[in-house]
């Protein structure tokens, strides 16, 4: 390997004026350089930074001669584990989202409401929203969550200032280093006498806790150096994160609106804001060994700088990195590292900047402006931010209904009332109404369906054994139960009927999916006996468009390996006996399947590269008489535990003839194959595939492609084609229309929100008048009570077992929604059906920085007028003393690499330490990870469910997940999850 490239053209001051050029560049080269100017090699790409963020082994945070231990001394920044990892527990509780959210989140409030108002009494054009607003704000809440009562916010600005600025002091200024260990000794002296009053009088913060420890009392120049490194970095970060999305806002007038519309897009800003412009720009790290990098060897002992600016606009994972753009596809930025050093303030910053400052700002000082003659700037490479940001407003709305911006937004909105037209009632459609409904309390909303009964996907493509997903349609009965949503069935809207919603309506929003199967393009796909993973996903779901039923016959080739594939492979390898509790169509389950004895999964990706979700494989691994074949796979090659999804295919290889029994089906799994040849003159012989052993040709008498989705016949736009959802304005697209054949169903949820924006954007900027009639009465159409009529005759004709029996086609649907003789179900008991009443519900906890914890007691909050529900930390269970008479739900993060928080593990071991005992015990799991740990997705928690699993218990409902990396609320996904799983068991056992 080559040695890294000398970039000798990069200065310091260009870094400090704008690094973004140069940067971009170093990208371009590889990603890392030698930098003489700075005296160490910059690692500029995602990959190579991200790298070096989990791995700290190699990429050491303990630097020889490091300047930060010199002006702060040496704190957990600069350790690595256990040291680190010790000091860092010693720092969390104060700063868990639990006790940011009930203790923190007032005193920001109280903190913005002071400083707003003295920077106001400055005046327009005289304020500096950083140095009037941001800095003390910060400062002041950085003060208080410390615990330093004997000194002022000021203290704190010119501490943290010139501790940082001794820090990078690498020119050896000795004023710089006079001025730092002014300050360290300040600080050292407010410290002890702190340490000496908290302990009379212990309170929330930082050094209160740090005296209250059980087991581990700190030595005292390791509470000094911490307290230092957090008053140095725990107070630009929040300062120079409002101060920039402030900034970003104001120059992007649009994205201002959308945020003031709905002030659930602030986290959105604030996330944004960071990617664009990161607070801490750099950090530094040094090789434990020599070491390839991005195609280079570094050496033993090599300083790095990592450079998170440069990482966070890297090409190769945004679009645009350059825009600041809150629409945007959310990718897991970096801006609070990854791995162990992932910054322990970020639940603190995401609350006062993004919950409450910007809301607060932008609500209060109505017509905020940048000051034309006196141009905002910024600067920084190692710590970014506004230098100084001079602001104008035109009014000041009074305190108190600052923090509403809900209530102010729904107080401008019943002006508006535009009829609005969703076309498409799956979870798209859906999540559209719900958030428009909320942007828009006053709007007539009319969402309309080709089909007699609504739901789309959930009802026809997820599967008929997976209830729980299904669940999420009681939350959308609400819509058109109590929310004025109106339901409009029965009506194809093609190109002239468009037209008609178009000049009846003020907005229409496109939200009718991707229905056809993408086709395979190899010779042989268009025989008879191809069918497409789409068609037999509605075939058993009884979806009216799929009358003809064909024979799978006796060997099916599945072709790929998402999550659909997974579906229709365990569907068809399930034996007919094990689907209770499901709505499977029996018949033609029979029909498609029974003669099914070889299944053949063939995926291009080798094993860890694959698309399915490791669950599903476990999923599959567990039916009875179900063989699994791992063809050509060195299950060897990687380790247990580091790579999810190679260790699900493991499990599949690794079960025991017992557990299998009597083989019914067997199922062969081809990985880093492709499809080369359907075989066959008049129907499927088989499928030529080509392997890295060569080429080889399955025996097949079908073949489902599950390779993805594409638009159907008479699809109204182009998929994909209009990726922010505007099509022009008052014409809009949602979900797989917009996004492309990505995304699952709680991402619909997300995008909901940013559609509601975009359209609330359209009606205020004019671009979209109001006044369209709307159309009272569509010919043929059926309505909402015609759909309950039809859920009532489903329900009821559900044979022992079976939650329901669909009625297959367009004439059924239409005479039972038509027949007045059903009675209609109360609507209460539609509303909230399957809420999980009177099952008792523990909620189990595992949790390293509290987000587990705080989203448990959520839960317990959600479910308690339903059930009796207790929450437990795994760290306090038995799992010997489980309680089968009520059900568990277990909400676990992951930790380290792949593994279960350090507080759960006695719990874990416990459970694989144990045999059996815990038959009947029924449980839940929604696993808390982050996607931008690849191998290891939220694998802690599979790691419970597979030993709770392995000692009898047995899983109910959906498997939930949650990636901290993503755009979704982990509240909302959550709430979702515990609903589904509840409906779920309640309906397995009634
Ligand atoms: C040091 C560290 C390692 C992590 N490792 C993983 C991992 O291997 N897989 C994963 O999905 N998430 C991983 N995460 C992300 C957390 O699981 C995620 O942020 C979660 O929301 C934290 O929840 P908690 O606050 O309850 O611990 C890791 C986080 C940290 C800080």
């Amino acid at each position: 390997m080559p040695t890294p490239p000398v970039a000798d053209w990069v200065q310091i001051a260009d870094l400090y004026r704008d690094p973004f050029p140069i940067y971009e560049r170093l990208r371009a080269e590889g990603g890392v350089h030698w930098v003489p100017a700075v005296g160490r090699y910059l690692i500029t790409t995602y990959d190579a930074v991200h790298a070096t963020e989990v791995d700290q082994q190699t990429f050491s945070a303990d630097e020889e001669g490091s300047l930060q231990i010199r002006a702060m001394g040496h704190s957990m920044l600069r350790r690595d584990d256990p040291e680190h990892y010790l000091e860092r527990t010693a720092w969390q509780p104060t700063l868990r989202p639990g006790v940011v959210k009930r203790v923190w989140r007032s005193v920001f409030e109280r903190n913005a409401a002071r400083y707003l108002d003295e920077m106001v009494a400055k005046g327009p054009g005289e304020a500096d929203l950083i140095w009037d607003f941001a800095a003390p704000f910060a400062a002041e809440n950085l003060r208080e969550m410390l615990g330093f009562h004997n000194v002022h916010q000021t203290d704190l600005q010119r501490w943290s200032q010139t501790l940082i600025d001794a820090t990078g002091n690498y020119a050896d200024d000795p004023e710089v280093w006079a001025k730092g260990k002014r300050s360290f000794d300040e600080v050292d002296a407010a410290l002890d006498e702190m340490l000496a009053w908290h302990a009379k009088h212990p309170d929330h913060s930082l050094i209160s806790q740090l005296i209250r420890i059980p087991d581990y009392r700190m030595p005292i120049e390791r509470i000094r150096a911490n307290i230092k490194m957090t008053i140095g970095g725990g107070l630009n970060e929040p300062r120079d994160a409002l101060g920039v999305a402030a900034w970003a806002v104001l120059l992007h007038p649009e994205q201002r609106r959308m945020a003031e519309a709905d002030a659930s897009l602030w986290p959105t800003v604030f996330e944004e804001t960071i990617r664009w412009i990161s607070p801490i720009g750099l950090y530094s790290r040094q090789t434990t060994r020599e070491v390839e990098l991005a195609g280079v060897t570094l050496p033993e002992g090599a300083r790095l700088g990592i450079c998170i600016l440069s990482a966070n606009r890297d090409e190769t994972v945004w679009d645009r990195p350059e825009a600041f753009d809150v629409r945007r596809e959310v990718k897991p930025h970096l801006a609070f590292s990854k791995g162990v050093h992932v910054c322990l303030g970020n639940w603190a910053a995401r609350s006062a900047v993004a919950d409450v400052a910007l809301p607060m700002l932008f609500d209060r000082l109505r017509g905020l402006s940048l000051v034309p003659e006196r141009p905002a700037e910024v600067g920084g490479w190692v710590f970014r931010g506004m230098l100084s940001m001079p602001i104008g407003w035109d009014a000041v709305a009074p305190a108190g209904a600052s923090v509403a911006v809900d209530a102010a937004r729904d107080a401008a909105a019943p002006a508006l009332a535009p009829r609005i037209a969703i076309v498409g009632s799956g979870p798209a459609g859906c999540f559209s109404a719900q958030a428009l409904r909320r942007a828009l309390p006053a709007a007539p909303l009319d969402v309309i369906d080709r089909l007699p009964v609504p739901y789309g996907l959930v009802r026809h493509g997820v599967a008929a054994d997976h209830q729980g997903t299904k669940a999420v349609s009681r939350q959308f009965d609400r819509l058109f139960l109590h929310e004025g949503v109106r339901f409009v069935g029965g009506v194809q809207v093609d190109a002239a009927g468009l037209a008609r919603l178009r000049s009846s309506y003020d907005a229409v929003v496109l939200a009718t999916g991707l229905s056809a199967d993408a086709a395979l393009a190899i010779p042989g796909a268009a025989l008879p006996g191809v069918v497409g993973a789409g068609a037999v996903t509605r075939l058993l779901n009884g979806h009216p468009d799929e009358a003809d039923v064909p024979s799978l016959g006796r060997a099916v080739a599945i072709v790929g390996h998402g999550n659909v594939a997974m579906d229709v492979a365990r569907l068809v390898a399930r034996d007919a006996a094990d689907f209770d509790g499901t709505d499977v169509d029996d018949a033609v389950h029979h029909a498609l399947a029974s003669d099914v004895r070889e299944v053949h999964l063939v995926g291009r990706s080798a094993p860890g590269a694959a698309r399915f979700d490791p669950v599903m494989v476990r999923e599959l691994a567990t039916l009875a008489g179900v063989e699994h074949v791992v063809h050509d796979v060195d299950l060897d090659a990687v380790p247990e535990g580091k790579d999810a999804r190679m260790d699900a295919v493991r499990a599949l290889a690794a079960r025991s003839a017992a557990a299998v029994g009597d083989v019914r089906v067997r199922i062969h799994w081809w990985f880093a194959a492709t499809p080369v040849e359907v075989l066959g003159a008049d129907a499927v012989e088989g499928l030529r595939v080509a392997t890295p052993a060569g080429e080889r040709v399955l025996d097949a008498s079908s073949v489902v492609t599950a390779i993805g989705f594409a638009a159907g016949d008479g699809c109204l736009v182009e998929p994909g084609a209009h990726a922010d959802g505007r099509v022009e304005p008052g014409l809009y697209v949602a979900g797989w229309l917009r996004r492309g054949p990505r995304g699952t169903i709680p991402d619909q949820r997300a995008d909901a929100k940013g559609l509601a924006a975009l359209v609330l954007d359209d009606l205020s900027s004019g671009a979209v008048a109001i006044g369209r009639p709307g159309i009272d009465a569509f010919e043929g159409a059926t309505d909402f009570d015609g759909w309950r009529r039809i859920d009532a005759a489903e329900t009821l004709a559900a044979a022992p077992g079976r939650r329901r029996a669909k009625l297959r086609t367009l004439d059924a649907l239409r005479a039972a929604a038509a027949d007045a003789s059903i009675a209609l179900p109360e609507i209460t008991a539609v509303a909230d059906a399957g809420a999980g009443d009177g099952v008792p519900v523990t909620i189990l906890f595992g949790t390293e920085s509290g987000g587990a914890e705080l989203i448990a007691e959520d839960l317990a909050q959600h479910l308690s007028a339903r059930a009796d529900v207790r929450v437990v930390d795994l760290a306090d269970a038995d799992p010997d003393a489980l309680d089968a008479s009520r059900i568990h739900l277990v909400v676990c993060s992951t930790y380290g690499d792949g593994e279960v928080p350090t507080a759960a593990r006695p719990f874990h071991e416990a459970l694989v330490a144990g045999v059996g005992g815990l038959d009947g015990l029924r449980y839940a799991v929604f696993g808390m990870g982050d996607k931008s740990y690849v191998k290891t997705y939220s694998r802690g928690s599979e790691l419970v469910d597979e030993a709770l699993a392995a000692r009898g218990a047995t899983r109910v409902g959906e498997y939930g997940r949650h990636d901290a990396s993503g755009p979704l609320d982990v509240g909302d996904v959550a709430r979702e999850w515990a609903d589904g799983v509840l409906a779920d068991a309640v309906a397995a056992v009634s």
